[in-house]
């Protein structure tokens, strides 16, 4: 479900790194409420830097970013932590996203605690706060985990668990936005499939907007609305999913496809 207001809208995006490789060269992009916005582009095209940039993990050297209607300052520390209670990402390795020496129950109430509210589900059936645990058992099971993995250590848990722990992580703060960068690269392909299918069941059931990186154009076309290529620090292509293999893309992107489809 999307409709026509802006989640997120960056606009003339900049970010060199020191020692002079340009990640980010002028780049514009925006994604509605409910809307899946796929990123692909090849190694080193800058999409790990635009999704930091967008996190605000780094400090974009120009441009602006709106989020949910409001400008974000990244030189103000307020600024930045209202933009990141709505917007949470998932990292391509799961084992490196969770400390090894935490059960997962702290590990997935983190953010939530960091946060210090209190803990309420995120469908509001309920009529008044759960316990800690209990809305941890809830994140897990909309995760499809059982709730005894919560006294796991994360070696306990396969890759794809750990990635739905991740992503139980991801939605225990109700979150508006998720970026997820690569979620199902280090999986084996026989669970890549159903970690998409729980993303957009998650999608729909709570109307959550991603930015969606990839170097997977089947899943990316699967997942998304619309995609954008990136190249060398642009962005040179922008299209509805639909339109991925329509002649009018740009030479990069059919090479990618040709390329991927080889
Ligand atoms: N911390 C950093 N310091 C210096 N250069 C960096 C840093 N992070 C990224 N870069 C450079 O910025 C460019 C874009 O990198 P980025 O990781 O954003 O690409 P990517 O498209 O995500 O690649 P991949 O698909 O391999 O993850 C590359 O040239 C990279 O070497």
């Amino acid at each position: 479900m999307k409709n026509n207001e802006y989640m997120m809208k960056a606009e003339h995006l900049f970010k060199t790194f020191p020692g002079g490789s340009t990640a980010l060269s002028d780049v514009s992009l925006s994604i509605l409420k409910g809307e899946c916005k796929g990123v692909v582009g090849e190694s080193g095209s800058g999409k790990s830097t635009l999704a930091k940039c967008l996190t605000f993990i780094e400090k974009a050297d120009k441009g602006s970013i709106i989020v949910d209607g409001q400008l974000i300052n990244p030189r103000k520390k307020a600024s930045i932590a209202q933009a990141r209670k709505k917007i949470q990402v998932v990292f391509q390795n799961p084992a490196a996203s969770f400390n090894p020496k935490l059960k997962m129950l702290t590990s997935v109430m983190e953010p939530l605690d960091n946060q210090k509210n209190e803990v309420w589900p995120l469908d509001t059936s309920q009529k008044k706060p759960l316990s800690r645990r209990d809305y941890a058992s809830y994140l897990f099971d909309l995760t499809g985990l059982p709730a005894r993995y919560l006294d796991c250590y994360p070696h306990e848990l396969s890759g794809g668990q750990k990635q739905r722990a991740a992503i139980a992580r991801s939605i225990s703060t109700k979150p508006s936005l998720i970026i997820l960068d690569e979620p199902t690269a280090s999986l084996d392909v026989s669970i890549q499939g159903n970690v998409l299918n729980l993303l957009k069941d998650l999608q729909e059931t709570f109307q959550l907007s991603y930015l969606f990186i990839s170097h997977d154009l089947a899943a990316v076309r699967f997942m998304s609305d619309s995609i954008v290529v990136m190249n060398k620090g642009r962005i040179i292509d922008s299209f509805n999913s639909e339109d991925m293999f329509s002649e009018d893309r740009h030479a990069y992107t059919k090479e990618l496809i040709h390329v991927f489809e080889a």
